[in-house]
């Protein structure tokens, strides 16, 4: 089998005596969606920080196309292309849509993202930007500040953004989060497309969206995965069902 596009070993991380990522295992490989859910507090967020960087494991490793990044800081797995969205944001809301993603472009391949006006008469630039704004359906926003965008259009634009990274694999913190039953829906069409540009490891509540999408889930219960699967596999462990919902049960 081919090397997993994003891997993690044994990872631990305490907070005092809060073990809250417990020996967590995972991979994520190619044109795959692989969901990652568990209760508020299981640890998803502290996971997300490890992987991407932000966060430092007592123990374990974060590997990337079978390199071990565990010592590089957030910007290098960027550069190595690891795609964040959503909890970290660098949209900057006085400039246009075009703006936001020419400079994401610009700084994917190494510019400053200080000469903006030069950046935005470089056509190779803008260019790239205006496809990647196309494939996530903002072309009629093009020239709308970014701060005046509704919730469900700006994600489509650090999607954009993020995109323009040229990603290996993208770490989605709650793309559904905030959006109503149309957004979500929209979304859930987005990012069953954008697998193919690169795998998605994705971390949401909203259950309707994780089932259509995730090839396989995982389920992390204080600090711990309890469950690995499908769709059909996660649905009909009673374990699951009993930790993650207790008295409900998931759809
Ligand atoms: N910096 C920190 N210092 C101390 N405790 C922390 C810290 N960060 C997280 N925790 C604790 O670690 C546990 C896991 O938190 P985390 O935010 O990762 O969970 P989560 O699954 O993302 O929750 P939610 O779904 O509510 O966002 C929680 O008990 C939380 O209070």
């Amino acid at each position: 089998m081919t090397e997993p596009v994003l891997e993690v070993r044994e990872l631990h991380i305490a907070f005092g005596a809060l073990k809250a990522t417990d020996g967590v295992s995972l991979t994520l490989r190619a044109g795959e969606i692989h969901a990652l859910i568990g209760p508020n507090g299981a640890g998803k967020s502290t996971l997300i920080g490890l992987i991407a960087g932000s966060l430092s494991p007592d123990a374990g490793q974060v590997r990337m196309n079978g390199q071990d990044v565990t010592g590089q800081d957030v910007a290098a797995r960027a550069r190595a292309g690891l795609a964040r969205s959503f909890q970290v944001s660098a949209v900057a809301p006085d400039l246009t849509v075009l703006q936001n993603v020419v400079l994401a472009v610009q700084g994917a391949r190494g510019g400053s993202y200080r000469f903006l006006r030069r950046a935005l008469s470089d056509r190779s630039l803008t260019e790239t930007a205006t496809a990647q704004i196309d494939r996530v359906g903002l072309a009629p926003c093009r020239a709308i500040p970014a701060g005046d965008l509704a919730h469900g259009q700006r994600r489509r634009l650090e999607l954009a953004m993020a995109l323009a990274q040229r990603p290996r694999a993208f770490v989605l913190d709650e793309p559904m989060a905030g959006m109503g039953p149309d957004g979500a829906r929209e979304m859930t069409v987005l990012l069953d497309d954008l697998r193919h540009e690169a795998p998605i490891l994705l971390v949401e509540h909203d259950m309707d969206a994780v089932f259509r999408l995730a090839d396989r889930i995982s389920v992390l219960v204080a600090g711990r995965i309890i469950a690995s699967g499908t769709v059909d596999q996660i649905r009909a462990d009673d374990q699951v069902q009993t930790a993650y919902l207790g008295e409900e049960r998931l759809p």
